[in-house]
């Protein structure tokens, strides 16, 4: 280990000196070189890290300047971040996978912690994933075949694997008829909207669950949901949307998608909203500023990808579907978990409540005529929805 760190430090060193990334002071008789000093190098698992800082007079933006020497040196694989004068140089060993297949044992640990963890797939340092509540709203676009609905499906079935149903609801809008079969009657989903009117329905009772939870926030002088006790906790709530250009023309509806993009986040709902390539219109001013996240799968071209916020997904090759840029703090290549469908009906099972007739679940939203408190997180069984009716003009 040793020797192999001395080997790292000097491979370092050399590129600080090609690149007279250093201080120099000539005096008569000598010339003294003051380097970047170097304080740790870490060894892990299919990368290495470097944390160095610049002396006091060197201008720490030449050494962002001169990253295409630490790639001459270190290869394609390596990020550099900075914080200030001190930087991490990363170094990735191992590439990323060109197929990955859903093993959900594998992502605990990086599941840990979130409260509503976002599954993203495995990059140069190994496998990715972010809490939703703290960048809130997600977009994932790629053209047809680029692993959109793969993705969707493993973020959805990851969601319900690690969260109960008294913590999360999810809401599903697929107007396309295509996807999210597998997740009716999965008891955390609370419609499945295949049309606008139904749409229509849950888009109305969030705007009212919007209204209740934030009086309840003011009632209890706090400022996130998540602040609140355990027992007077509303459940996070996900609206999934897939093909949302599909609503253009629906101005009323994309007046509250792009609301609960404003103000869901303190209020714990939040938005995964798919198309197939970034649509200027809909991808217009607030709505576009408020999703925070991006996932963009290959796109046709470079204007399409640059809407999206993932610049470079163009050039994505077809060879590889899953394959995507991941617009977090910065862009970061990844390839997704690939879930087949069979596999996601398989995982689910567990979680299928009693078959019921799909129009009954399809067609309204929970009838929670007031805050889920801890006894009535819970969505009602689907027998009640007879007695309470739909909410729509409460
Ligand atoms: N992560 C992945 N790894 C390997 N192959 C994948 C992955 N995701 C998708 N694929 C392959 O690409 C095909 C298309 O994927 P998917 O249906 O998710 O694309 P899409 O972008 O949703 O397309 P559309 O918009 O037409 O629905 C899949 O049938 C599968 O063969």
């Amino acid at each position: 280990m040793f020797t192999q760190k001395s080997q790292l430090k000097r491979k370092l060193v050399k590129t600080f000196r090609a690149g007279k990334l250093h201080l120099t002071y000539k005096s008569d008789k000598a010339v003294q070189i003051i380097m970047p000093k170097i304080h740790r190098i870490q060894i892990g698992e299919g990368r290495y890290d470097y944390v160095f800082t610049v002396p006091l007079g060197l201008n720490p933006a030449d050494v962002e300047s001169k990253l295409w020497l630490f790639h001459a040196q270190f290869g394609e694989n390596i990020e550099l971040i900075r914080d200030n004068k001190t930087f991490i140089l990363s170094v990735f060993t191992s590439d990323i996978p060109n197929s990955l297949t859903y093993n959900y044992n594998n992502y605990e640990q990086a599941l840990a912690n979130k409260h509503l963890p976002i599954l993203c797939g495995q990059g140069r340092g190994g496998y990715v994933a972010y809490d939703l509540v703290e960048h809130p709203h997600l977009l994932i676009a790629g053209t047809t075949g680029s692993g959109k609905s793969t993705q969707l499906r493993s973020v959805l079935t990851t969601l319900i694997k690690s969260k109960s149903p008294d913590d999360m609801h999810l809401y599903l809008a697929d107007l396309k008829r295509s996807e999210f079969h597998a997740f009716k009657n999965i008891e955390h989903v609370q419609s499945v909207c295949t049309d606008i009117p139904s749409l229509e329905r849950v888009l109305k009772y969030l705007e009212k669950e919007l209204q209740r939870r934030g009086d309840l926030l003011d009632q209890q002088e706090q400022t996130h949901i998540t602040d609140l006790p355990t027992a007077a906790r509303p459940p996070l709530i996900i609206m999934c949307i897939d093909e949302v250009v599909l609503l253009k023309k629906e101005k009323k509806l994309m007046q509250t998608v792009e609301n609960i993009s404003s103000i869901g986040r303190a209020l714990g709902v939040f938005l995964i909203l798919s198309m197939q390539r970034g649509d200027a219109q809909v991808m217009d001013g607030k709505l576009k500023n408020n999703l925070t996240v991006r996932m963009g799968f290959r796109h046709t071209d470079g204007v399409n990808s640059r809407i999206t916020g993932t610049p470079g997904a163009e050039q994505i090759s077809r060879e590889t579907p899953g394959r995507f840029l991941l617009k977090l703090d910065k862009l970061t290549e990844l390839q997704s978990p690939y879930l087949e469908l069979d596999k996601a009906r398989e995982l689910l099972k567990p979680f299928k409540s009693v078959d019921l007739p799909v129009e009954s679940k399809t067609s309204a939203p929970p009838p929670q005529r007031q805050l889920p408190t801890a006894k009535t997180k819970q969505a009602p069984k689907q027998e009640e929805l007879s007695i309470f009716g739909v909410l729509d003009d409460e």
